[in-house]
């Protein structure tokens, strides 16, 4: 039966980041019905989500509140006691992420993102991405004062009548501290970037954020991509307090492809719904969930999905491998001024600036340990997840394209907190070697799945992290900001010496002993060709089906050097062009070739 309050030419899980901006795109014409399923609720006047901090104190109110999955990770092998469980980070609420994340807006550099291209992706490439990115935005230009402060910007690479509203933080630390920062990093050699989003990252530089400047609210996916049409189109329905438990399939659709008619979901009274799509149904619920559906739907590595009893609908064996996050750890110095305000002060450096003269060695020791790190991230993996060739290959490409001696590719970013009287260096390798894992150990769609970031599994990350560990002392050992601050607190010159170098035991016993993760997961559900493991093509496609996309962080062919929500929004409005293009197409071929399509309750052209 055709009901059209359960019908829709789209079915969206996942009413986030990526999420909202699909829904927006595919709901523009008012004959295409479009349903977006959220886990969560709306979050329109929630003060831990609307609030912009004052000071650090007040970073991400959300966190650990009902906007937030409260997620933790699977014992983790490679930290200091080899068992540490640690908090992993997401949001939930129709915004998704953006309700609880750092409000950071860095895209990315430009080099890395041509570099997806090379993995099969055809046409993405930073040219590609900055046409969204700019398009996207609404920036507000910084005032003479925040200027003054360092909240400076490049015109050209800005749009100033997008959704997403872009802007310096009023709160914006003075006292002197930009210029303290920027002449310290001048006098070590890296130069002050002016714009950190042109595609250019390196050096020192001070980042806007996502929020109104005039409003004062955080700017999160709702409030750029949903709230301003949510009345003015009733074509869109948002389903909220409801979680997709899996993906329904056509039995025969006379292709090899699998065809889905839509998704079943569960409400928060338990009662169990199903939504049917005519067009397609599209994942966008993370890099956490993402893959998750997927495995409950049949899609996965039959060595994941045989042990739970769930029948292999497509063999896909990387999904919910590949996963790239971060580990960070924070230096803290103590000051004799009394600091206030928002700090958003950032340094990206290259492997170049890390290991100077001896990158040239460092490249030649990973080059050998190329096979030996292949090795360790499959046997972390499900049983034929991928093979040790195309781990080997992805390796080669992130070395070449990270540690080349004339890379401009960030390897490190280093984030300045002057606050009260202390003066933090929170710092993480933005780009690990080390590869985890996010499969499902249930067949209860509501459980959480197994993640298992694999935090420092490779030592050359851990030797990364304690370069820029080492690198931070060198930076406030140099005036003027050496004048600033008074000691050591953290790790402190009692634990580990002053004059350690990053290969020093003391270093690394810190750094493992005393990291976080990042909450940034990416690739979980990677944009790779076929033969590399990939489980979208370069449209988002899922290998093996005719109409079932995934759309967020969990598609990222790489981690990347910026911060992940800027390029998921622009990834996102580039795949929305693909499927209207697509649809341009299809309705073309309907007049020409076959009887007019009229769905239920919704083409009536
Ligand atoms: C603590 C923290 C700080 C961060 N800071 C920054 C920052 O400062 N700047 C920055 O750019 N990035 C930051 N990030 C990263 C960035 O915000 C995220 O990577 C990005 O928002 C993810 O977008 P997404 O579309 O992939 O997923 P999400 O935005 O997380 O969207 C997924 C949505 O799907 C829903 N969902 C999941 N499963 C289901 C299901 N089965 N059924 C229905 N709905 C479901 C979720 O509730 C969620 O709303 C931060 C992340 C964290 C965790």
């Amino acid at each position: 039966a055709c009901d059209p309050s359960t019908t829709f030419d789209y079915v969206i899980v996942g009413g986030g980041t990526a999420g909202l901006v699909l829904a927006n795109r595919l709901s523009a014409n008012p004959a295409t019905t479009v349903a977006v399923i959220e886990a969560g609720d709306l979050a329109y006047s929630n003060p831990n989500v609307t609030y912009v901090p004052k000071s650090i104190a007040e970073f991400a109110l959300g966190l650990g509140t009902s906007v937030e999955w409260g997620y933790t990770t699977e014992p983790q092998r490679y930290t200091a006691n080899g068992n540490v469980t640690l908090p992993y980070w997401a949001g939930k609420g129709v915004g998704g992420t953006t309700l609880v994340n750092g409000m950071t807006y860095v895209r990315a550099e430009k080099r890395q993102i041509d570099a997806w291209e090379d993995l099969g992706n055809e046409g993405w490439n930073w040219e590609t991405m900055k046409e969204y990115y700019v398009e996207q935005e609404n920036f507000s230009r910084p005032s003479e004062q925040q200027e003054a402060n360092g909240a400076t910007y490049d015109e050209s690479a800005h749009e100033y009548e997008g959704e997403l509203d872009v802007g310096f933080t009023p709160y914006l630390t003075g006292q002197g501290a930009f210029d303290v920062l920027r002449q310290t990093h001048e006098a070590k050699g890296y130069a002050w970037n002016k714009d950190v989003n042109t595609g250019s990252m390196h050096g020192f530089n001070v980042w806007p954020m996502t929020l109104n400047v005039s409003t004062l609210m955080r700017e999160d996916a709702a409030r750029a991509f949903y709230y301003p049409i949510a009345k003015e189109r009733p074509n869109l329905h948002v389903f909220l307090n409801t979680t997709a438990s899996h993906i329904l399939w056509k039995d025969s659709d006379g292709g090899s492809e699998k065809t889905t008619s839509g998704v079943e979901v569960v409400r928060s009274d338990g009662t169990i719904r199903t939504l049917q799509a005519t067009r397609e149904v599209i994942l966008s619920a993370g890099s956490i969930r993402s893959p998750a559906l997927l495995e409950l739907s049949g899609i996965g590595n039959p060595s994941v999905l045989k042990p739970l009893g769930i029948e292999t609908i497509v063999p896909l064996p990387s999904v919910g491998s590949n996963l790239q996050d971060q580990p960070a750890n924070g230096i803290i110095y103590s000051s004799s001024t009394n600091w206030t305000g928002y700090a958003t002060f950032a340094s990206f450096l290259t492997a170049s600036d890390l290991f100077g003269a001896s990158l040239p060695s460092i490249i030649a020791s990973i080059a050998s340990n190329l096979t030996s790190y292949a090795h360790a991230i499959l046997s972390d993996f499900a049983p034929n997840s991928t093979t040790l060739a195309i781990q080997e290959q992805l390796l080669r490409h992130q070395l070449d394209l990270v540690f080349a001696p004339t890379s401009t590719v960030p390897l490190a970013e280093i984030l300045w907190v002057p606050t009260g009287n202390l003066i933090v260096a929170q710092f993480w390798n933005l780009l690990p070697f080390s590869k985890g894992s996010i499969h499902i150990n249930s067949t209860n769609p509501l459980s959480q799945p197994s993640i298992n970031p694999n935090f420092l599994q490779l030592p050359i990350d851990t030797l990364v992290q304690a370069a820029i560990a080492v690198h931070i002392r060198e930076l406030f050992a140099t005036p003027p900001l050496a004048e600033y601050v008074t000691d050591e607190v953290t790790p402190g010159f009692a634990v580990v010496l002053q004059d350690a170098t990053y290969t020093d035991e003391a270093w690394i016993k810190w750094v493992k002993g005393s990291f976080n993760g990042n909450s940034h997961p990416v690739t979980t559900c990677g944009m790779m060709a076929r033969e590399l493991g990939g489980v979208v093509d370069a449209e988002g496609r899922v290998y093996g089906t005719r109409n079932v996309r995934v759309v967020d962080a969990s598609v990222f062919p790489t981690q990347i050097s910026g911060h992940l929500s800027a390029s998921v929004y622009a990834l996102s409005g580039k795949i929305a062009d693909a499927i209207l293009k697509n649809e341009g197409r299809e309705q073309v071929e309907d007049v020409h070739v076959a009887p007019p399509h009229v769905g239920c309750g919704e083409r009536s052209s």
